[in-house]
């Protein structure tokens, strides 16, 4: 049976007095690729940041990996791409190889010295997310796409379980967002790595996910693709908190 990634019980979240998550529940198994979606200021990136450690759990209960988040230790395990790792000034003084290596710093301490296996480690990320060629430029000079796909390469360079993004897209043009959504699935089906993505490409990322969470404070929905697929304009407007006619995709094919 696949593994418990994530559990989340219960969790709510208030910024001073305000509610911003209300009794949420979600599960993330091994393998699993998690489309989590929602309109703006739905809570995602707060969730993205409980998850992390960034914030505290105030109330509920988030496990990683079987462990309450208070104890956990195999932070390598877990891989983040965040929203602005694709900003970089053009003189930034590092090249893509040491951007990629320096997601080995957890794993092996500030002051440890980086040996061959690591090097092989780091063309081995690069080659996963087809930028092994550009290994010595200067990561302010590549595009937003591409920093963003040394980003990833960082984030897998410790051979994490899972990938964790909070809309790694802003700022990529639409070709190359499409890329790298085929990128996410390639690694998901051929590498097994679970991916839990923050978006509002609703449509291009819920036809490749496995599973759909639709986040509003509350969780509308968690479950099954194919269910999310059936949810009605009634649900969804609901959900969206307006009125929402969706073009499923038969409709649209006519
Ligand atoms: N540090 C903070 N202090 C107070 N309120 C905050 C803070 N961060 C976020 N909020 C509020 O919490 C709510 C949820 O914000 P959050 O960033 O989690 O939403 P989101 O779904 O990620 O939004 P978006 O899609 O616009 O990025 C919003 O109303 C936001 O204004």
């Amino acid at each position: 049976m696949a593994r418990t990634l994530i559990n989340i019980r219960n969790v709510s979240y208030r910024y001073h007095d305000v509610d911003v998550l209300k009794n949420i529940d979600l599960m993330v198994k091994e393998g699993e690729f998690w489309a989590l979606i929602g309109p703006n200021g739905s809570g995602k990136s707060t969730l993205i940041k409980l998850l992390l450690g960034l914030l505290p759990v105030q109330k509920g209960e988030i496990e990683w990996f079987g462990e309450p988040i208070q104890q956990l230790k195999n932070r390598d395990q877990i891989g983040y791409v965040s929203q602005k790792s694709n900003a970089f000034n053009s003189s930034f003084p590092a090249t893509v190889f040491e951007v990629v290596r320096s997601g080995l710093v957890s794993q092996k301490g500030l002051f440890s010295r980086f040996t061959k296996a690591d090097e092989v480690k780091v063309h081995e990320a690069l080659q996963l997310v087809q930028m092994d060629q550009f290994a010595g430029r200067s990561i302010g000079q590549l595009s937003g796409g591409q920093q963003q796909r040394a980003f990833i390469a960082r984030a897998l360079v410790s051979k994490p379980s899972i990938l964790i993004m909070d809309e790694p897209t802003v700022g990529i043009d639409q070709q190359n967002v499409e890329k790298f959504y085929e990128l996410l699935h390639r690694l998901n089906e051929q590498q097994g790595i679970a991916i839990l993505l923050v978006t509002h490409e609703i449509d291009l990322v819920t036809s490749l996910a496995s599973h759909v969470a639709c986040l509003n404070q509350t969780m509308h929905f968690h479950g099954g693709q194919q269910q999310y697929e059936q949810l009605d304009d009634e649900q969804y407007s609901k959900w969206y908190g307006h009125p929402v006619r969706r073009v499923h995709q038969k409709e649209g094919a006519e």
